[in-house]
């Protein structure tokens, strides 16, 4: 018995010293792990701050990062306008850390220019997912020499001369649209963001492909459109999801350059073996192509213009047109109607300008010259460009380490980012900077003058390819609109306040009624 008794008392004590020690073991592992858990995190908070604080030196910005790691990422995800002109009022240069990327934001015009002038130390910055939607073949992606004569190629595509040749295709849908619009609002005012997107993706996709491209096709690509907007946001999956935001824009993406890749094909059909005239950006591509064949047949020896591209390269190219266009000018799009609809003022003069140009004859086709001789139209245009330019910010990212001011070198890897919008209203160039008049525009005049400030289109090698387009065919549109329409705003207490969405638009999304106007109501313009 005492036998059992001390084996049963014997095995206890042992039991019990091993379980303590097995807790005590355990206590002591994870009290490691914990440990080392918590020393990773402070190492990473640590290093995460003296970087910050490194690279900050002594530029505007926050004093540390308030969310550990992340920074305003949360912010950034829902940005504001009020948001930025504070970060831009804070200093010439600023800064924001969000998780590993370190962000530098210039904010004068001297500073921006100069960011956009240096390509040696900087390059557009893409956001990683966009390599994946616009394929890594793409050209917008090529830097420094390779660019530049890639450019070399595009830019005879976009000359006032060449923007001729796509009036007729474009004033068809314009004529289309309005018709369009005064049909869908006639019964009551209706929101209208939804159709200026539209709009302008008809005029772009007309203008690159033509007549190869069907009304059904620029239906399908219109609607889909938003979905490759949707996917580029600013920190991605670094892989593709099935039925993931990411997936769509890829596949609303590859889609359109296979529609874009039959266009090519047609359009070479119709220049190499029909000999035919060149009516849109496609047609005008493969003629320079063609050109240049022909003079090198001539003279061997002579250097070749431009070489030769293929049906998937055009429709590489002709979607990154249709990308770096759509937000941009859907944005101005929305300004301008609000803006002109708010203002009879100003749409009595654009009316007067219309009918008197166009010789009384409401009918009469627009060409060049007649869009040329527009010039009250198209200071209104540039002053709805001015007063709310589209794109806010460009985004670049470092080379190599940049001196962009005597006492601040950008690290290399950082991003960095000029402002546009600061130097569009600078009240030392535009009295009044947050007052909309198209009369500061005359000739002559000091804002005509400050050619400086002018980065609408941004400035140096990536210097916007559509900028003589956007001024031509936004002045044919609003002209044609004010002369032929009567358009109603509903003013709602957001009108005027600014939505982010990767370019800028009116809060409330833009309210108007179009209404046809008379002949009568029409011709009576000249003589009021
Ligand atoms: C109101 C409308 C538009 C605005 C405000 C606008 C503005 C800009 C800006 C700010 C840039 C960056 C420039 C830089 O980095 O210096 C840019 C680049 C570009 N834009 Fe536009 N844009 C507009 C419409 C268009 C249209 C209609 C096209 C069609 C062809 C277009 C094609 C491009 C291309 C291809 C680039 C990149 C050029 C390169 O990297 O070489 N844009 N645009």
């Amino acid at each position: 018995m005492s036998q059992v008794i001390s084996s049963y008392s014997g095995s206890n004590s042992s039991t019990i010293a091993g379980t303590i020690s097995h807790y005590a073991q355990s206590v002591i592992n994870d009290f490691t792990w914990w440990q080392a858990i918590l020393a990773v995190v402070i190492g990473v908070v640590s290093y995460d701050q003296i970087m910050y604080q490194i690279r900050k030196g002594n530029i505007a910005g926050p004093k540390f990062k308030v969310w550990p790691v992340i920074g305003p990422f949360l912010e950034s995800l829902d940005p504001k306008f009020e948001e930025y002109k504070a970060k831009w009022d804070s200093g010439p240069l600023s800064c924001v850390s969000i998780f590993h990327k370190f962000v530098v934001i210039a904010s004068t015009r001297d500073l921006a220019r100069k960011i956009l002038q240096s390509p040696a130390y900087v390059k557009p910055c893409v956001v990683d997912v966009a390599v994946k939607i616009l394929r890594p073949s793409n050209w917008v992606f090529l830097d420094g020499k390779e660019h530049v004569d890639y450019r070399k190629g595009l830019n005879g595509l976009f000359t006032k001369k060449a923007l001729e040749v796509y009036i007729p295709a474009q004033e068809k849908i314009i004529d289309d649209y309005l018709n369009r619009f005064a049909e869908m609002s006639k019964d009551e005012p209706m929101i209208f963001f939804h159709e200026f997107r539209e709009i302008m993706c008809a005029l772009s996709l007309k203008t690159f492909c033509g007549d190869y491209i069907t009304d059904e096709q620029i239906k399908l690509i219109a609607d889909n459109y938003y979905k490759v907007t949707a996917a580029l946001e600013l920190v991605n999956f670094p892989i593709i999801i099935p039925f993931t935001k990411t997936w769509y824009g890829k596949v609303t993406a590859d889609d359109t350059m296979k529609i874009f890749e039959s266009c090519a094909a047609m359009a070479k059909k119709h220049i190499n073996e029909e000999n035919g005239k060149p009516t849109c950006v496609m047609d005008a591509w493969i003629d320079s192509m063609k050109q240049a064949r022909e003079s090198k047949s001539k003279d061997p020896d002579a250097k070749l213009l431009i070489r030769e591209f293929s049906n998937r390269e055009i429709s590489e190219a002709i979607f990154t047109f249709l990308f770096a266009s759509q937000d941009a000018s859907s944005s101005a799009c929305c300004w301008m109607f609000q803006l002109i609809a708010d203002r009879p003022d100003v749409m009595a003069k654009i009316r007067e300008e219309q009918i008197r140009l166009r010789d009384g004859d409401i009918n009469k086709p627009l060409t060049g010259e007649l869009i040329d001789s527009m010039k009250y139209t198209f200071m209104v245009v540039k002053e709805t460009l001015r007063y709310r330019p589209p794109v806010l910010m460009v985004p670049y990212v470092v080379k190599k380490s940049y001196p962009v001011s005597d006492n601040y070198t950008v690290p290399k890897g950082a991003m960095v980012i000029p402002t546009l919008y600061p130097a569009l209203h600078d009240p030392e160039v535009y009295e009044n900077p947050d007052d909309f008049i198209p009369e500061r525009w005359v000739e002559g005049s000091p804002a005509n003058q400050a050619k400086k400030n002018w980065l609408v289109f941004g400035n140096g090698p990536h210097v916007c390819l559509g900028q003589n387009y956007v001024m031509m065919a936004f002045t044919a549109l609003i002209g044609k609109a004010a002369m032929l329409y009567d358009i109603d705003h509903t003013v709602t207490p957001l009108s005027e306040e600014i939505k982010v969405f990767a370019t800028i638009f009116p809060k409330d999304d833009l309210i108007l009624q179009f209404k046809h106007r008379s002949e009568q109501e029409i011709l009576n313009d000249i003589s009021a």
